[in-house]
């Protein structure tokens, strides 16, 4: 037959990259982002730190934070056109499909677009940072022949992004979960839609032909696509015993679940959805109704007797966003939006050790005479 070498579906186990960027260290619990865990820097740290730990390799002092802040203010503007071109896609376009035709219009914008060096590629990751939670917000709106939101710059950078999706400016509370919820979401190893990203780069494409594709895998349901099912599952009951039902129902049709299991936890509790389902607690405390943390509770324990499986992070944002008055279509888009920065770390450093990937397989057709 063809190259008989040993197949590893899904890739799983196979290691990819080298990497400073990420690890997910099992073995101590630990999501390590530049040597710092994840969990850690969600209790004490912003958004935007973050950003600045990616791109800059250091957390910010305060005068770093507020020049990196200013730098995506500067950057929040959308061509018109592209507003315009979008207003074509038809009404039951998902944000997502949005999302990846407005930040493929980006491209034509750059004038430089041929220098993938780190520094060109750096500056590049700051515009898309300014401006991918604009398009999240505006092509969700102007599909829906709804109002453009204009970008509000006295607001902070995760305020005023959740600002632009509810058109209510948030309390402090709210954007400190919205913000802590970019935090996890912002980076995370080498998941598919990283992958992906990765993959595009190394035929040294550029930068948001390699974010474009991120978008379509994460729009998928076994990935990012799976924080939006996971509310349209917990909005399919009206009580804890209807949800409980629910999901014994699903697992005897041998159904998936969404919002449970993962390639590398699989069977441990993913550590980031531990941080939501507390942001869950506080937001239910906060609004006198428990009804979602309960059932999502009465999921979890469900799951982890009958499947021995655990949630993922998208479980618990889910409801969390729900709480905060975000529409379900923008859960992913936002998911991407925290992502935007880890995507473009990685499609730097992979410019900056470029080898194409170009796999083999093992031939399993026919050979004809
Ligand atoms: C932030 C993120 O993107 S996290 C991922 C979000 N995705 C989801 O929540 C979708 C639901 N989860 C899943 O489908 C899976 O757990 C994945 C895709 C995330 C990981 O899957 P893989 O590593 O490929 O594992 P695989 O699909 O082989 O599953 C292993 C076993 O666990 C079962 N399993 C895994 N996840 C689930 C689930 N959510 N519900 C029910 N059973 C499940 C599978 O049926 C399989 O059982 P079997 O061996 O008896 O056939
Ligand atoms: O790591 C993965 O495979 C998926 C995931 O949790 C993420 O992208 O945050």
């Amino acid at each position: 037959m063809g190259v008989e070498e040993k197949f590893f579906p899904g890739l799983e186990g196979v290691v990819a990259a080298e990497t400073s960027i990420s690890f997910l260290d099992t073995k101590q619990g630990e999501i390590v982002i530049k040597g710092y865990d994840l969990i850690e820097l969600s209790k004490a740290y912003r958004y935007l730190d973050i950003v600045h730990l990616l791109l800059e390799e250091a957390l910010p002092n305060e005068e770093q934070k507020r020049a990196v802040e200013e730098k995506l203010k500067s950057e929040y503007d959308i061509p018109r056109e592209v507003f315009d071109m979008l207003k074509l896609l038809p009404e039951k376009t998902h944000p997502m499909d949005g999302l990846r035709t407005g930040l493929s219009a980006l491209a034509g914008y750059d004038s430089h677009l041929d220098n993938c060096s780190p520094q060109a590629n750096k500056e590049r990751a700051y515009k898309l940072l300014g401006k991918v939670p604009n398009i999240v917000a505006n092509s969700y709106r102007v599909i829906q022949k709804a109002e453009l939101v204009a970008p509000l710059p006295e607001l902070s950078y995760s305020a005023n992004f959740l600002y632009m999706i509810t058109g209510k400016i948030p309390s402090a509370f709210e954007e400190a979960i919205f913000d802590r919820s970019l935090v996890l979401y912002s980076e995370h190893e080498m998941p598919n839609s990283t992958f992906t990203a990765r993959v595009i780069a190394s035929t040294l494409s550029d930068l948001y032909g390699a974010l474009t594709g991120a978008v379509a895998s994460l729009k998928g349901n076994l990935h990012g696509g799976a924080n939006e099912a996971v509310m349209h599952m917990l909005l399919e009951a009206s009580s804890v015993e209807e949800f409980e039902q629910l999901l014994e129902s699903k697992l005897a049709n041998k159904e998936r679940i969404m919002g449970f299991g993962h390639r590398v936890y699989m069977k441990k509790i993913d550590p980031r959805a531990l941080m939501m389902k507390d942001a869950l607690r506080q937001l239910c405390d906060a609004k006198g109704d428990d009804l979602l943390y309960q059932m999502c509770e009465a999921g979890e324990k469900i799951m982890e007797c009958e499947k021995g499986i655990y949630p993922n992070l998208d479980y618990y944002a889910a409801p969390v966003y729900w709480m905060l008055g975000i529409p379900i279509p923008l859960y992913t888009p936002i998911f991407f939006s925290a992502r935007t920065v880890g995507l473009c770390a990685h499609v730097i450093e992979q410019h900056k050790h470029n080898r194409l990937f170009r796999p083999r397989v093992n031939y399993i057709g026919q050979r004809r005479a």
